[in-house]
């Protein structure tokens, strides 16, 4: 044991005479230079390059940075044991980060690359005109040699928008109006929360299903539009009695997207040109509302002149006529709400979708609805027995099969004659929602004698109701199949 001792001793001995050999040899400066030769070389014969992303690029926040940090936020969530948490300011959403000096593996078109998140401390500063974090921090990217191109054409801008994508999603969303704005900034915004999805909006499983699809495809058709030489945005127009849920369907496609609300009050807007200026101010990936048209502007007033329509859209009564596209002064012309939702000046933003609303279909101008205008016409349908199933689930947390089936068949004969919108079934089971057999057999009673009333002829009809029977569905991949195999229209 004692051999060991000294030959330790005399080992440490022999190192401390090398290091102060090696310090009176060579001085701190030539010592620090041949370090960096050494790196230098070995990066040099090394087979990987590497690029660092510093958080402060000279004096500004480099973007790279922020983009890596929230894209990487993204896959960190899989691959990392060790994760950092934050919660950015205006986002109700907690973002996932990796931790300081640790390391992660991102795969990008079959190629790997490996991220380092560098972290250290800043030397002391002296006099500095701007404050500097007491961290120095960076991301260090470490690729092989053979797919720089790769990465430095096409990675980075990849991350860049899958950073601004992440960016958006974690935004809470906003409901823009019109009314309030001032003349510098028409819109003013507040958070949007409404919580109505897909899920919870009641109607012909098909119908919606067709409509989720049209949206995911608009929405992923960036590549299209492009192709096809079409401006990037779509038209929809639900129409349908009050309460079946028009404006449930337009916060549902925000939620479904992740879009912002313009809500656009008409009646507030004076001139065309000012039309102009608020679509100008919009944002892209945004829907832009305008509910009632019918009430919002009078487009009943026409004439034919000189063999010219004449159209005219006057907020209180009827208006000097104007030539179709002339301008003046206090007055929206058609031609006016046309061009905004199809001029020229409607592509001065990407991805947008336009939604109309109305009660009253008949009433709107057929210039109005054409194909490329509005897209897709979506008839809100009195409550249908597939609706019902929904507003049971979302109200009582019936699944099927928990409610006897002798009353669903009872259910089903009577709804489509009642003729009841999901509002007025909605207020009936959140009555009396604390018992729910009570519920079901109160919503029978009162469909019973709707549907009772309407065979005596005491309800008048409502003419505004172009209803199609319900289709009947089932679920899942049957769904799926049966959806498409209808024929593809644009009224549904
Ligand atoms: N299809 C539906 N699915 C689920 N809930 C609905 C549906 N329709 C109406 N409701 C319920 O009724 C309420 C009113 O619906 P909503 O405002 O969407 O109707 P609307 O068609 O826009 O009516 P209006 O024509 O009067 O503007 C909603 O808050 C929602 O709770
Ligand atoms: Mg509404």
């Amino acid at each position: 044991m004692s051999e060991f001792w000294t030959s330790l001793a005399s080992l440490m001995g022999v190192w401390a005479f090398c290091q102060s050999l090696l310090h009176t040899l060579f001085p701190r400066e030539l010592r620090f230079a041949s370090i960096k030769i050494l790196q230098r070389i070995l990066h040099w014969a090394s087979s990987y390059c590497y690029y660092d992303i510093t958080e402060i690029d000279g004096v500004n926040t480099n973007e790279l940075y922020n983009a890596v940090q929230l894209y990487l936020s993204s896959s960190a969530s899989i691959t990392a044991n060790r994760l950092s948490l934050t919660r950015g300011l205006n986002s109700s959403a907690i973002s996932l980060g990796i931790s300081n000096n640790d390391r992660l593996i991102d795969t990008y078109g079959g190629i790997q690359v490996i991220w380092e998140h560098v972290v250290k401390q800043r030397q002391p500063q002296t006099i500095s005109w701007r404050p500097l974090p007491e961290e120095k921090r960076g991301f260090t990217l470490r690729i092989h040699k053979k797919n720089k191109k790769i990465v430095l054409d096409s990675y980075l801008g990849f991350i860049m928008e899958r950073a601004s994508e992440i960016k958006r999603l974690n935004q809470d969303r906003l409901l823009y109006t019109n009314s309030r704005g001032g003349p510098l900034d028409p819109w003013e915004s507040v958070p949007f929360k409404h919580p109505s999805t897909f899920d919870t909006l009641a109607m012909d499983p098909c119908k919606k299903y067709r409509i989720m699809s049209d949206l995911k495809d608009f929405a992923d058709g960036e590549a299209f539009y492009q192709r096809t030489g079409r401006a990037w945005k779509r038209g929809y127009l639900l129409y349908g009695p009050p309460g079946t849920g028009k404006s449930s369907m337009i916060a549902a496609m925000a939620n479904y997207l992740g879009y912002d609300i313009y809500d656009l009050e008409l009646t507030e807007v004076q001139t065309n040109s000012e039309l102009r200026k608020l679509l100008m101010k919009t944002s892209a990936k945004s829907i832009i509302v305008i509910e009632d048209i019918d009430c919002s502007v009078n487009l009943t007033n026409r004439k034919k002149s000189n063999g010219n329509v004449v159209r005219e859209i006057g907020l209180d009564g009827p208006r000097p006529k104007k030539m179709r596209g002339e301008e003046g002064a206090n007055t929206i012309t058609l031609s006016g709400l046309l061009n905004f939702t199809d001029g020229l000046w409607s592509c001065c933003g990407n991805e947008r979708i336009f939604v109309f609303t109305t009660n009253y279909v008949e009433k709107l101008d057929p210039a109005l609805l054409r194909s490329g205008r509005m897209d897709m016409h979506i008839f809100m349908s009195y409550c249908s027995f597939d609706s019902l199933k929904i507003l049971f689930k979302n109200y009582l947390e019936y699944e099927e099969g928990d409610i006897d089936e002798d009353l669903m068949k009872e259910l089903r004969e009577v709804i489509d004659e009642a003729e009841m919108t999901p509002a007025d079934i909605s207020e009936l089971l959140i009555k009396n929602k604390r018992d729910k057999k009570k519920a079901v057999w109160e919503l029978l009673e009162a469909l019973r004698f709707k549907s009772e009333k309407k065979k005596e002829g005491n309800v008048i009809q409502d003419t505004r109701a172009l209803e199609t029977s319900p289709r009947q569905c089932g679920g899942g991949d049957q769904l799926v199949k049966q959806c498409q195999e209808i024929s593809v229209e644009n009224i549904i």
